[in-house]
């Protein structure tokens, strides 16, 4: 008798048509791309530049943004530590299937807590994990704020805002790391453009 997790009698079903066979169809190897920083440091600007930069070489990639999955996969989640954890758990197991199926799957999240982030490391195999951290300092993500979010943790009507009252924790080693340079954020372009030659580099784009 198989048990996992809260079933039992449960039998792993292999297909024929494995990750090889997917890989060499699309010629690329399925990865996860893991965005993750501040709310306002860049990370789905980065995801949209990156896919679009892949789509232009003939690359197949999908972007799993923790805004949208909220609408729907995550809608009962809110942003207790829990319920964090839980949300980036769910987007871990969704990120490795994507990469099962040959995808370069690009999961933009804050992913607040290091040892979730590790978490969804381990369930990939072989390294095909890469986190990137949005280095970008908590003023200049203030003072974007594109949503107004910040004005409202500031104000005291969001409670538990990552950054203001609620933590961050940093990778401590992470695959690439986007930060300003004398103070300049990189463009979007040049941001995607590290993570792009990054996967040329461990060769994602070949089978
Ligand atoms: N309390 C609180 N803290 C942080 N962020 C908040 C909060 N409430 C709402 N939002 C909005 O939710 C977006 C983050 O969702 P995530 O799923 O990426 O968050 S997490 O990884 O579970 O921490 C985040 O989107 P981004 O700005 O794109 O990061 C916010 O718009
Ligand atoms: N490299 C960049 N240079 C200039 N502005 C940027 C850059 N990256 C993001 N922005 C701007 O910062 C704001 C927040 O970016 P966004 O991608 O929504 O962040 P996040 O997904 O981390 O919340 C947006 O208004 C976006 O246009």
């Amino acid at each position: 008798m198989a048990t996992v997790g809260n079933s039992t009698n449960i039998f792993w079903q292999e297909s024929p048509i494995g990750r090889l066979e997917r890989q060499k169809l699309l010629n690329q190897k399925g990865c996860v791309v893991w965005i993750t920083g501040l709310s306002g440091s860049g990370k789905s600007t980065l995801a949209f530049s990156v896919n679009k930069e892949l789509y232009s070489r003939g690359k197949l990639s999908y972007i799993l943004d923790g805004d949208n999955l909220r609408h729907g996969l995550n809608k009962n989640l809110c942003f207790s530590a829990e319920d964090r954890t839980e949300n980036i758990r769910r987007v871990g197991e969704v990120a490795k299937l994507f990469a099962d199926a040959g995808l370069i799957c690009i999961a933009s999240l804050i992913s607040p807590y290091r040892k979730d982030r590790d978490a969804c490391r381990a369930m990939l195999p072989d390294s095909n994990f890469i986190e990137v951290f949005m280095n970008m300092p908590l003023e200049l993500c203030e003072a974007r704020d594109p949503k107004g979010l910040y004005k409202l943790a500031r104000a005291g009507k969001i409670k538990g805002f990552t950054g203001i009252d609620d933590p961050y924790e940093p990778p401590l080693n992470c695959e690439i790391e986007i930060k300003q340079k004398d103070g300049v954020c990189p463009t979007p372009n040049a941001m995607a453009g590290q993570v792009v030659s990054y996967l040329e580099e461990e060769g994602y784009l070949h089978f």
